[in-house]
This record gives structure tokens, C-alpha cells and sequence, in this order.
């Protein structure tokens, strides 16, 4: 019987079997920020631990830090600078790799540890942050731990783990025009709901998901976590190979050559064996918006929110009301047309380059909705920069968007910035739970393709509702 790509993962990294199903998992790279990695530095230190391996772990400022121009140590978040600053001792006192505020490499972590070629296919890594799963996208095994797993994962390089069940998801045929990798996730939680994979890895594959850059893998990795999962992977092919070729921390040379080869064995063999499957046809998947708190609050754009009668479960069905009441929605109203405050472009989900290139296609030669606050955020500054090369940050600020520094930002209220009071916001983020983007906000998460849209338009839509631009320039 074959072995699935995880297994081998699994195998490859174990040390040891301590009874009760649980293994001892060697770690080959941690990643800090300095929200939880503070904390874990400072646990460490106060532990009397050392880090035994400094050249494994790596640290960035992207949860607190501002994403205004000359930004510095000190924040809009109160005692942020605490944070900043306990990270940077602590990484230079454990001799550890800082990407500092101003370091060219800066991001927040899910974006630059692939840019840098830190996360590779066949390894293990972790970081004190849910969405490490967004890495799996190399065929890598990552996923998010607490705090104080990451101070022992730094003092032994290993951790304890029980294996999850595996879960395969194939999107089979090819996604529609202006369908992308967040409605992919969006739809597969809507069906499925948020647990849907509870504690599970999840290997996603099919046509649909061979076809997607890896900017789109990475999205699609991105909400394995909000679908309850482990953590989410993809095998890596010749994409994922072009991609890692010459990054700063990807082997080269013979070692490259020889990594290459063993890569070519990351894949589930034909008759591996998952504990579930579910299969979703690419070519039925339409935009997605969220009308609740929860992922799986979601519908096609142009559906109707859903009867309250429809829920089976009772659970589910309180939830959507307290939701629809938080949202100020009702059943049978429809999203698409619902007047919003505030578009926000950024975050690990969504700010990579061929994502601000999408919406900048859609922004092109448009204004946003005159009172309508828009911002993008790049999600690192290697992006930012890239971006800017190609002039997309002028098309961003012509159509009246706010252009960034690299950060989360937006994407939660803990860096100190915030949309305003119950402000309707649509968001190419993966979290919309009750205040994640300031008091009381609304949050309809979407694809970068519909926040920039529906930025135009002032309400939510999507390209086909926007009037054609007349003259082309
Ligand atoms: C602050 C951090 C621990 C948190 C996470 O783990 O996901 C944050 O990144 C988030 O998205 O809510
Ligand atoms: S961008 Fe948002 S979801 Fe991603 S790590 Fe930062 S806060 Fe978490």
C-alpha cells in the first residue's frame, strides 16, 4: 500500500514513538514575530535554555509594527515597542536571523520565509502563529504551535506531536474567469464548514490546484487553519521548484541538484491510503463573500443569505443569527449591493505580488467610491518594492488607495490600527470574527478581485457589475 506525501514527511522526522500515538518530531526551521515570539524568547531566557541551534530560527516584525512611512520601534499599539524591542535583544543576544523593521526582507512571515526560501519542500517548520499552514504550500510540513511549544521546539529542536488523520481535497477540472484561490477555500469551508477538517492535514490537489501560481497555493494553504485543519500541503512540482531556484536560503549547486532529486519523491503515492476525501468540481466555484463571523458564514456573491430554517443544526442556526444581528443583515438579503465603509488588500492570505497585480488590473484608470477608505498592504517589502517596479503602487494611489508598508495591519486589531466603529469593511483577510478589524466591524472577507471591485463600486460587487472604462489609456 502506498504512503501519502504527509506520511513520508511524518517518517522522514521522526525520532522517536512515545507511546500513546504520540512521536517525537525532529524541527528543521522556526519562525518568530514579534507578537508570540517575544514571548517565547523571554520564556526561554527566564527557563535558563539556550536556543541550540541559532541558524534554524528566524525572526520578523510584522504583527505590531506600523505600516506607516517612517515608521519606527515605537507604535499606534500601546506598549507595542515592548514587543519590538524584546525580539531584537533576544535575537541578537541567541545569535538568531532578524528581518528588523527596515531590513529589505522584512514581511510578515508567511510571505517572506518563502521569498527567502527558508520554507522547503520535505521540511518541518513551525512558528508560534496559526497560519504556518500557509507554508505547506512547498510541500512542507508547517504549522502553527503556542508559544511555549516554540520556546521548547528552540531549546531541543523537536516537539511532541500525535498524528493527524489525512484529509485529500481535489478541485478537478478549471476555475472560472475571475474565480481565484480564496474562493476556493471560501467554498470548500462554506460546504464543509469550519471544522470540516478538524485536527486533520490536508493535501490539496487536483488540476485546479496544479494551475494556480504558488501565490495561489499559498491562499489555498492559508485557511486550512480556518477549516479546522493541522495543516494544509500541496506536492511540489515544477512551479515550486522555479520558485525556490536562487532564493537567498535555497541550496544551490550540486546540493540543490541532489535536493531536487529527493523532491521529485514528495508526493502521495497513487494507492496512498487518506482517512477522507472530498472532491469539488473547480468549473460549479463562483466569487465568494462571507455575510457572518465565521468562514463558513459564506455564499456565492450572488445568492441570497441563507434561511435561518435551512440549518439542520440547531448550533449552527443560533450562530447565524447572533451573526446576522452582529452583522446587521438579514435572511434573504443578498450581500452583493450592501453599501461598505472600508476595502482592505493585504495580509498572509492575500498580498502577494500576482494578488495586488489582480486588483490593480481592476483598479486601472478607476476611482474608489468618493468617501470610501481603501487600503493595500503589501505583505513584504521585497513585494512592495517589486510592486512598485512595475508601477502598480501608482495605479493603487490614483484610484485612491493608501500604499503601505509591509505588516498584518489591517488584517487584526492587536498592531494598534483599527477601521472605525462598526464600519462595513470587505477584506481579502481570513478572519472576520466579532472586533478583528476594530470595534465592532463588519467584515465580509473576499477574493483581492471583489475587494477591488467592490472599493469602486462603494458596495459589494464584483468586475462584471462595474460600469466600462471609456477611454483607454
Ligand atoms: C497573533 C497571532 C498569534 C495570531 C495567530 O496565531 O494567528 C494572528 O496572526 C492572527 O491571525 O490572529
Ligand atoms: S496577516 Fe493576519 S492572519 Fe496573517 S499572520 Fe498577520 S495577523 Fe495573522
Amino acid at each position: 500500500m502506498g504512503t501519502t506525501l504527509f506520511d513520508k514527511i511524518w517518517t522522514a522526522h521522526k525520532v522517536a514513538d512515545l507511546g500513546d500515538g504520540d512521536c517525537l518530531i525532529h524541527i528543521d526551521r522556526i519562525f518568530l514575530h514579534e507578537r508570540t515570539g517575544a514571548v517565547a524568547l523571554k520564556g526561554l531566557e527566564q527557563a535558563g535554555r539556550t536556543v541550540r541551534d541559532p541558524k534554524r530560527v528566524f525572526c520578523t516584525m510584522d504583527h505590531i509594527v506600523d505600516t506607516f512611512a517612517g515608521r519606527s520601534d515605537d507604535t499606534r499599539m500601546p506598549g507595542g515597542g515592548d514587543f519590538i524591542r524584546a525580539t531584537r535583544e533576544a535575537a541578537r543576544a541567541n545569535g538568531l536571523t532578524l528581518f528588523d523593521i527596515n531590513d529589505p526582507r522584512q514581511g510578515i512571515v508567511h510571505v517572506i520565509s518563502p521569498e527567502q526560501g527558508i520554507v522547503l519542500p520535505g521540511l518541518t517548520l513551525v512558528c508560534p502563529d496559526s497560519h504556518t499552514c500557509t507554508q505547506g504550500a512547498f510541500g512542507a510540513m508547517a504549522w502553527g504551535i503556542g508559544s511555549t511549544e516554540a520556546e521548547h521546539a528552540m531549546a531541543t529542536g523537536t516537539l511532541r506531536l500525535s498524528k493527524p488523520r489525512t484529509l485529500r481535497v481535489r478541485f478537478t477540472g478549471a476555475l472560472p474567469a475571475g474565480v481565484s484561490a480564496k474562493d476556493m477555500a471560501l467554498s470548500l469551508i462554506g460546504r464543509h464548514s469550519a471544522a470540516g477538517a478538524k485536527g486533520m492535514a490536508v493535501e490539496f490537489d487536483g488540476t485546479a490546484v496544479r494551475a494556480l501560481d504558488m501565490a495561489g497555493r499559498m491562499t489555498l494553504c492559508n485557511m486550512a487553519v480556518e477549516f479546522g485543519a493541522f495543516t494544509g500541503l500541496i506536492a511540489p512540482d515544477e512551479k515550486t521548484l522555479a520558485f525556490l531556484k536562487g532564493r537567498p536560503y535555497a541550496p544551490t549547486g550540486a546540493l540543490w541538484d541532489r535536493a531536487v532529486r529527493d523532491w521529485q519523491a514528495l508526493r502521495s503515492d497513487a494507492d496512498a491510503p487518506f482517512d477522507a476525501e472530498i472532491e469539488i468540481d473547480a468549473a460549479t466555484l463562483a466569487p465568494m463573500v462571507t455575510w457572518g463571523t465565521s468562514p463558513e458564514q459564506v455564499a456565492p456573491m450572488n445568492t441570497p443569505i441563507p434561511d435561518l430554517h435551512g440549518f439542520a443544526d440547531e448550533t449552527r442556526r443560533k450562530a447565524a443569527e447572533k451573526a446576522l444581528n452582529y452583522m446587521g443583515l438579514a435572511p434573504g438579503q443578498s450581500v452583493q449591493g450592501l453599501k461598505v465603509d472600508a476595502a482592505f488588500i493585504g495580509s498572509c492570505t492575500n498580498s502577494r505580488l500576482s494578488d495586488l497585480e489582480r486588483a490593480a488590473g481592476i483598479l486601472k484608470g478607476r476611482r474608489v467610491a468618493p468617501g470610501l477608505r481603501a487600503i493595500c498592504v503589501p505583505g513584504s517589502t521585497a513585494t512592495k518594492r517589486a510592486a512598485e517596479d512595475r508601477g502598480i503602487d501608482r495605479i493603487f494611489r490614483e484610484a485612491g488607495f493608501e500604499w503601505r508598508e509591509s505588516g498584518c495591519s489591517m488584517c487584526f486589531f492587536a498592531g494598534g490600527e483599527s477601521f472605525g466603529f462598526r464600519d462595513r469593511v470587505i477584506s481579502s483577510t481570513n478572519r472576520n470574527f466579532e472586533n478583528r478589524q476594530g470595534p465592532e466591524t463588519r467584515t465580509h472577507i473576499a477574493s483581492p478581485e471583489t475587494v477591488a471591485a467592490s472599493a469602486i463600486l462603494g458596495h459589494i460587487g464584483g468586475v462584471a457589475d462595474l460600469p466600462r472604462i471609456r477611454e483607454t489609456v
